[in-house]
């Protein structure tokens, strides 16, 4: 297992995880490697399956890492899922592949052993994006990440996102909604996340993701 302390993104939908994420990898080619989930859901226009954002030719101190490819800009683009039945996590879960999962509006959501382990093996700090119920199943687990929640400044700025986004139907924006209700009060109690960032101005909330990773101490020993 590597060194490297993961990080976990959660929040509701639409608060503008996947944006900052986005700007941080940008900005750190060969720092950050995205863990690719599993998804039932339909891919959006542009998502393509499996990949991720770890693809990157990187310089890691004075290492240089390897790469199998050679990657264009296209692969920073955010197309984060394996998208996927459910019979198939299903029958991963089964057989013990899946650090977490979760139903989300309507689909289901996972996060698989060999999707942080790639990232780890590359030598990359890992982020994850899950639900508020990932994270507290991630906290049943020995991953120990650091755990950061970007909130919307307040529910109808959030709805406007989500409608702007143009990506989900009505009736799957009202679930987002009601699960966004949930996340922004859950957000509040003591303990469940290190910080909770306000994402209202995005340069500012962006000033403040990278404060706290590097006021974080990322690497960890290893375990036995
Ligand atoms: N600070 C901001 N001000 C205005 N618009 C923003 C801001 N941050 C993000 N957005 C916009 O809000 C929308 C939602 O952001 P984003 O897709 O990053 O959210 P998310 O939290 O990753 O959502 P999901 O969990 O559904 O993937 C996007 O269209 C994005 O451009
Ligand atoms: N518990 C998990 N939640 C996940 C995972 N991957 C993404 N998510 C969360 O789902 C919602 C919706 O995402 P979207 O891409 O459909 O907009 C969002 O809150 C993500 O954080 C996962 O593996 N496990």
């Amino acid at each position: 297992m590597s060194g490297l302390r993961p990080v976990v993104l959660s929040g509701p939908s639409g608060a503008g995880k996947s944006t900052l994420m986005k700007r941080l990898m940008e900005d750190h080619q060969g720092v950050f490697g995205f863990s690719v989930s599993h998804t039932t859901r339909n891919p959006r226009p542009g998502e393509e399956d499996g990949k991720g954002l770890n693809k990157l030719p990187m310089l890691l101190g004075a290492t240089l890492l390897p790469v199998a490819d050679v990657f264009s800009s296209e692969d920073l683009e955010m197309s984060n899922y394996h998208f996927t039945t459910r019979e198939a996590i299903e029958e991963g879960i089964s057989k013990g592949e899946f650090i977490e999962n979760a139903e989300f509006s309507g689909n289901m959501y996972g996060t698989s052993k060999a999707a942080v382990e790639d990232v780890l093996a590359k030598n990359l700090i890992c982020i994850l994006d899950v639900d508020i119920q990932g994270v507290k199943r991630i906290k049943e687990t020995d991953l120990n990440p650091i755990y950061i929640s970007i909130q919307p400044p307040s529910m109808e700025i959030l709805e406007k996102r989500l409608r702007d986004r143009q990506t989900e139907t009505e009736e799957s924006l009202q679930k987002r909604l009601e699960a966004a209700r949930i996340d922004m009060e859950l957000s509040k109690e003591p303990g469940v996340f290190d910080i909770v960032i306000v994402n209202d101005d995005l340069d500012k909330a962006y000033e403040q993701l990278k404060d706290i990773l590097n006021e974080t101490e990322l690497h960890v020993k290893d375990k036995q």
